[in-house]
């Protein structure tokens, strides 16, 4: 196959340098057995080359096995990959196999490997060399026949240098690495790939594209596509949908790109502002419409999750516990935020809180702590009281170095429990 039927073959669209290298290394290596790692940002299209190489490859008979490792809880990420026993953990009523299992014969996909904690990471090690891993709770020796492709959007290596990634993993990775540059690199692919989305979203709502503006081109290629590929088809499908029948000049596409939004403005409120009523019968909302609000909640409760962590990222890092107490009458008071640190130790000085000194240092390793919790509860809604307790335990340790004597005082259980609970959750 060549290269151009390949690109067509996947739905890989693009002519720039950056394209036809990935295709020809896609190619190379998917005759292979070779672990590659894929790396650039969010949206640039990793996922579709890890499908690719999968179908591409003798082993596109069986699996390929998705995991994004970022968005699975630190405590179960280890029997989601390599499976459980029987009663290893409280809940565990039957044995599971984890995903190496599931994808054996086939291709393990793991996406934002450089999320992977480290204790998991000394395991993937150990797949990748020799195929061999352990269920969560059992000592037999597993094996699996996994073709293994890594996706990051951060840098290993600093990662590495950080202490957060395993270096002998980095090299085992390491081998091929495919790089994906962002979409603001490789400009001659917007327009191609913006007609490809046009025509396929034209198609699928039953609408005709009347086409754009020069200006309106230009302003595509300039723009910085911070979501690269796949904010370019979001853009691509609002357009379709909201601006049907219309000449899209540059006025109307600027409408649909970050940096133009402000909190507040309601003229990139799709639905809301542009719905004609006569569409839709009796005022109900087409499922075009339930995708777009349903994208756009999505959207903001992404943006609002985002604005609480750097909230309490800053409050931790600025404030101690104690003066974050004291915070809400601060603000209710409309004190000017320049003055709101001062405001506090004076009101915490002569008031109820009886607090003389406040210590405003935070020590690196506490937010740390902080941002692992908060991670926790942001992965899951509500974890479950397993999950949490192993989280916890998990945490302990490591504020104490693995001591035990001491992570069981701080978590006010006996030293005999601690063991039992650590047995039960497979923990070192
Ligand atoms: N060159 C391309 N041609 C056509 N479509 C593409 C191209 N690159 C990416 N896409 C499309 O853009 C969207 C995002 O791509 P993909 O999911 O592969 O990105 P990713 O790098 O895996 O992102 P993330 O890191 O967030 O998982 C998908 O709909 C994909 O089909």
């Amino acid at each position: 196959m060549d290269r151009q039927a390949l690109q067509e073959r996947y739905g890989i669209i693009g002519e720039s340098e950056a394209i036809k290298q990935v295709v020809d290394k896609i190619m190379q290596v998917s005759g292979t057995d070779i672990t590659v790692l894929l790396q650039g940002e969010s949206g640039v299209g990793k996922d579709i080359t890890a499908r690719a190489i999968h179908s591409l490859s003798k082993r596109d008979r069986k699996n390929i096995v998705i995991v994004n490792c970022g968005a699975i809880p630190e405590g179960i990420i280890e029997s989601e990959l390599f499976g459980h026993e029987k009663g290893s953990f409280t809940g565990a009523h039957e044995a599971r196999k984890g995903y190496f299992e599931k994808a054996d014969g086939g291709t393990i996909f793991l996406d934002e490997i450089g999320d992977t904690p480290k204790n998991i990471q000394v395991k993937l090690l150990r797949v990748l060399e020799s195929g061999e891993f352990f269920r969560v709770g059992s000592s037999k020796m597993y094996t699996a026949d996994v073709r293994v492709i890594a996706a990051t959007n951060k840098d290993l290596w600093e990662l590495v240098k950080e202490g957060s990634f395993r270096e002998d993993l980095y090299y085992r990775l390491d081998t091929v690495k495919i790089k994906l540059p962002p979409l603001r690199d490789r400009k001659e692919d917007i327009i191609p790939i913006f007609r490809k989305f046009v025509t396929e979203f034209s198609s699928k709502y039953d609408s005709v594209f009347q086409g754009f503006s020069d200006e309106a081109k230009e302003l595509l290629i300039s723009y910085r596509w911070p979501g690269n590929v796949r904010e370019l088809r979001n853009v691509a499908e609002q357009l379709v949908v909201l601006e049907k029948s219309q000449f899209i000049d540059k006025d109307r596409l600027q409408k649909y790109l970050k940096g133009r939004q402000h909190l507040g403005s309601t003229d990139n409120l799709p639905v809301l502002s542009r719905k004609d009523p006569e569409d839709e019968p009796s005022g109900q909302q087409s499922s075009t419409d339930t995708g777009i609000i349903y994208r756009a909640l999505v959207e903001m409760r992404t943006d609002i999750s985002d604005v609480k962590k750097m909230l309490a990222k800053f409050l931790y890092s600025t404030f101690s516990e104690k003066e974050i107490k004291a915070l809400p009458s601060a603000v209710s008071r409309n004190i000017d935020p320049n003055d709101i640190s001062g405001h506090i130790r004076d009101q915490m000085d002569d008031s109820s809180l009886g607090i003389r000194s406040v210590d405003t240092t935070v020590e690196e390793e506490n937010e740390e702590e902080i941002d692992e919790i908060e991670q926790f509860f942001a992965d899951k809604e509500i974890p479950s009281i397993e999950e949490a307790e192993k989280f916890l335990i998990e945490q302990a340790l490591k504020r104490f170095d693995g001591n035990r004597r001491k992570a069981s005082e701080a978590l006010g259980v006996s030293e005999r429990t601690l063991y039992r609970k650590l047995d039960q959750y497979g923990l070192q």
